[in-house]
């Protein structure tokens, strides 16, 4: 079931926190929505589920808003904020109150209870739960219905770094068996590992949505070679940008090592060394999101 967002807008008073936003998330894949903090990826979550009025735009799951679902914790399950736990429940309490809210059976409380981890703390107080902990609850609370569709607003907030490569697995896991996943993260490192497209906003704007691997921006070749001046200007010629740091290394945009390769040896040019160069994941989104985190 896909997600469609579309042309969704949301002014708060004078703040206009998310402007015109459009994109789709497939079932099967994991999308990555990402963005600087403030940049409006909650605001849009709740938007989609119903809990803030879009000032203009809609958010479908397979074409039927939120409101308009037969049964919405059947369809969509959300980790918004791990707040809002009966501090006196137990966490096997609240998974029960919340399975006959939704009219599932008490045995899907132990299923999702298990798979999460949160057995190993079913009979403990919510109110003494550490951050980690209060969101495997509230994922397994999102799964009670077994939804084809999750949204999952910074889920590795307070986990620690297993519980950050479990996470990882099972979100893959969740994919894998046909859901489609929408997961915020202020951190590209968090979700990169996770997400097959990704879709950046920044004050409120769409920046940039496709497959995670687009975001790496065009490649520059490294090469060293005694004959640098003879093979610039050869491919200067042809239209390739390169730049001369030193006299016997160049810095070639635009073309793979291959091709670069290819016309050193059609010039008879000698090549020392030659590298790709990528900019990190990290930083060609920095680059996007201005620089902010
Ligand atoms: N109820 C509200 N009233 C007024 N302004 C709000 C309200 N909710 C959010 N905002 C503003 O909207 C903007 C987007 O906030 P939002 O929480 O959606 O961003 P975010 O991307 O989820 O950030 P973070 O990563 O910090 O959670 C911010 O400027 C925020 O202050």
């Amino acid at each position: 079931m896909n997600i469609e967002v579309h042309g969704l807008t949301k002014a708060f008073g004078p703040i206009t926190a998310v402007t015109d936003l459009s994109f789709e998330a497939e079932a099967g894949n994991v999308t990555g929505f990402l963005g600087p903090n403030g940049a409006g990826k909650t605001t849009t979550m709740r938007m989609m589920l119903g809990l803030v009025t879009p000032t203009s735009g809609t958010a479908t799951f397979g074409g039927s808003r939120y409101a308009n679902l037969p049964r919405p914790s059947a369809i969509v399950g959300a980790v918004l904020d791990s707040a809002g736990f009966h501090p006196a429940h137990t966490a096997r309490d609240h998974l029960r109150v919340y399975a006959r809210m939704g009219r599932y059976g008490t045995s899907r409380v132990k299923q999702v209870a298990d798979v999460t981890g949160v057995s190993a703390f079913a009979d403990r107080p919510t109110r003494t739960l550490s951050t980690g902990m209060r969101q495997r609850l509230s994922l397994a609370t999102a799964l009670l219905g077994d939804p084809p569709v999750l949204l999952l607003d910074e889920p590795s907030n307070g986990l620690d770094p297993e519980g950050i490569a479990w996470l990882r697995r099972f979100v893959r896991e969740l994919a894998a068996e046909g859901r489609t996943i929408l997961i915020s993260s202020h951190v590209l490192g968090e979700i990169e590992h996770m997400a097959d497209h990704v879709v950046v906003i920044r004050d409120g704007r769409l920046v940039t949505t496709g497959p995670i691997t687009g975001l790496y921006g065009t490649a520059v070749v490294l090469v060293r070679s005694p004959q640098a001046d003879l093979l610039a200007a050869r491919l200067m010629e042809r239209g390739t940008r390169v730049e001369h740091p030193q006299p016997d290394l160049l810095r070639i945009h635009g073309l793979s090592a291959a091709e670069v390769a290819t016309a050193a040896a059609s010039h008879a040019v000698t090549l020392q060394e030659i590298t790709p160069e990528r900019p990190t994941l990290e930083q060609a989104f920095l680059h996007l999101t201005g620089g902010s985190r």
